[in-house]
């Protein structure tokens, strides 16, 4: 158990609820920064787990999961064990496959294997003296006065902890979340969406990885949408999301091969038509919420982190990225104040709300925006449009996946930065259409074409003209 609560003349005591992705990073954190840290997991140590290796679960890591690991010295390590993704691969219905690079050499992003990930991290945490690791620890209750908790074990006894601050990092499901909605003024709003996502393994051909391995493999159908990252044993981890009422439709194998036929038909010789059968039954499809609240905070004593704070929807791949962000920030506060917490609480939840929000939002306007109009031929006009206008004006027209992905601008302004952009382009185009109208009706009055001449009659270009005016 931890030393009694300290007031400022002694070291603080960190409680970090959740050893998971956002937990294991934030002990790091605490830990290199000389305070007490205990992580309290309700899993088994993952690290000793006998379980058979099951599917590779990875994760698109980019520049604000990296900064973070950076802090803690462990970019390297991870970024070593990670796979480089230069560009989109879209895969056609057709089966053409066209790559679309995410900018220059420097900006990708990376395949990162989430286990090994965490196993990193826990192990991390661990080097450091002032850093105690907790299996089997869940928590279920807590009180922010005391700043007490209950942990029950997997045998049923229970362990009443006591800390001077306590880091919800347990997840979208956070039972730390819980006691902040009961109190007044805390905003909380949860949605889930129509879609769920089921994991599948598309296997090395003669040993060698079935397709290209340095790409995010995207196959865009509007409804249905189907990722696919590369791991390091040369498999691939596809990812399709598909609404719940689809999922149910198909119940059989053979209905699982016509659906494939139909939307991903290049995929079925890759995963193997046999392996798919399987496979898809293997696991009954996830669900999918996003989770905002405020503030993220109470007084001097607890704050949320990660998904406890902002479970977002995964059309961004930037869950863990914002996460490990939320690290960082809460970091430098903590410097900025002199660890002096109450004020650091206030701030990081005045600081983190509206970055958190931000990128809630834009996962959710992405899979809206991908249901709704991206299939291939639309994912790689965008795209190419994106390119185009970044190459043409790179000061002025900065992508918004590259804002996002690629940059520590804060999420919120990488919002504000595209809609002023967006603003800009739609004006450009309409001064530039006018424009041109305005000049060809200039010269058709300056120098009159002779009627008799016309390849088409004057009233029927006219009309023509008419027709691409109107709405
Ligand atoms: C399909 C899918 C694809 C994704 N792809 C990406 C991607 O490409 N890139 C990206 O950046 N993000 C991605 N994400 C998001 C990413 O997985 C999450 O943002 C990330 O796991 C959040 O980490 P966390 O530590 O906050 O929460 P979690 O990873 O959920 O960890 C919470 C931990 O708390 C523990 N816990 C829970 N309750 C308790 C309790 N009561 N007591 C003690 N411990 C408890 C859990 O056991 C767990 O270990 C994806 C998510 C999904 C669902
Ligand atoms: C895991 C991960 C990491 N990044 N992205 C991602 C997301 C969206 C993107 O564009 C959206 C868009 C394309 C075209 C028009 C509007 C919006 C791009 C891109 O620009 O390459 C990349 C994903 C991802 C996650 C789930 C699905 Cl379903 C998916 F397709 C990709």
């Amino acid at each position: 158990a931890m030393e009694e609560p300290s007031d400022n003349r002694q070291k603080k005591v960190v409680a970090v609820v959740g050893g998971g992705l956002v937990g294991a990073l934030n002990a790091c954190f605490f830990a290199k920064r000389g305070l007490d840290v205990e992580v309290f997991e309700s899993r088994e140590d993952i690290r000793q787990a006998k379980v058979v290796k099951g599917r590779s679960i990875n994760l698109a890591l980019s520049h604000r999961g990296r900064q973070a690991l950076k802090h803690v010295g462990m970019e390297e390590k991870i970024v070593s064990q990670g796979i480089p993704m230069h560009a989109r691969m879209i895969h056609s219905l057709n089966g053409k496959q066209s790559p679309i690079p995410y900018g220059k050499k420097s900006q990708y992003i990376l395949s990162v294997d989430r286990a090994n990930l965490n196993k990193q991290l826990l192990t991390e945490a661990e080097t450091y003296p002032n850093a105690k690791l907790n299996f089997d620890h869940k928590l279920q209750d807590w009180s922010a006065e005391k700043g007490l908790m209950t942990f029950v074990r997997s045998d049923g006894t229970k362990e009443h902890i006591q800390a001077d601050l306590i880091v919800g990092c347990d997840g979208a499901f956070s039972a730390i979340r819980k006691q902040f909605l009961r109190r007044s003024r805390f905003n909380y709003s949860q949605t889930y969406i129509p879609h769920g996502y089921m994991e599948l393994t598309m296997p090395p051909i003669n040993g060698e990885f079935a397709m290209k391995p340095n790409y995010l493999h995207i196959w865009p159908r509007n409804t249905f949408m189907m990722i696919a990252l590369p791991n390091l044993d040369k498999t691939f981890t596809c990812t399709l999301f598909m609404p719940f009422d689809e999922f149910e439709k198909i119940t059989t194998g053979d209905q699982v091969i016509e659906f494939f036929q139909k939307c991903f038909p290049d995929s079925i010789p890759l995963i193997g038509a046999d392996a798919l059968r399987e496979d898809y039954f293997r696991l009954p499809a996830q669900a999918m919420v996003s989770v905002k609240c405020s503030p993220y905070h109470i007084g001097d004593k607890c704050v949320l982190m990660g998904d406890a704070a902002h479970a977002v929807v995964p059309f961004y791949g930037q869950g863990m990225n914002a996460g490990f962000e939320d690290c960082i920030v809460f970091d430098e506060i903590m410097e900025q104040f002199n660890e002096d917490l109450a004020a650091v609480l206030a701030e990081y939840s005045r600081v983190r709300v509206p970055d958190d929000h931000a990128i809630a939002d834009l996962a959710m306007y992405n899979y809206v925006e991908m249901r709704a109009h991206v299939n291939s031929k639309w994912f790689l006009f965008r795209k190419h449009v994106d390119n185009i206008l970044h190459f043409v004006m790179p000061k002025t027209i900065i992508p918004l996946y590259t804002m996002v992905t690629f940059t520590r601008t804060r999420y919120h302004k990488a919002v504000e930065r595209w809609q002023w952009q967006d603003k800009v382009i739609n004006r450009g185009l309409l001064f530039s259409a006018a424009g041109a109208a305005l000049g060809g009706v200039f010269l058709l009055i300056k120098n009159p074409p002779d009627v008799n001449k016309l390849s088409i009659p004057a009233e029927k270009m006219w009309s023509r003209l008419a027709a691409l005016r109107s709405p």
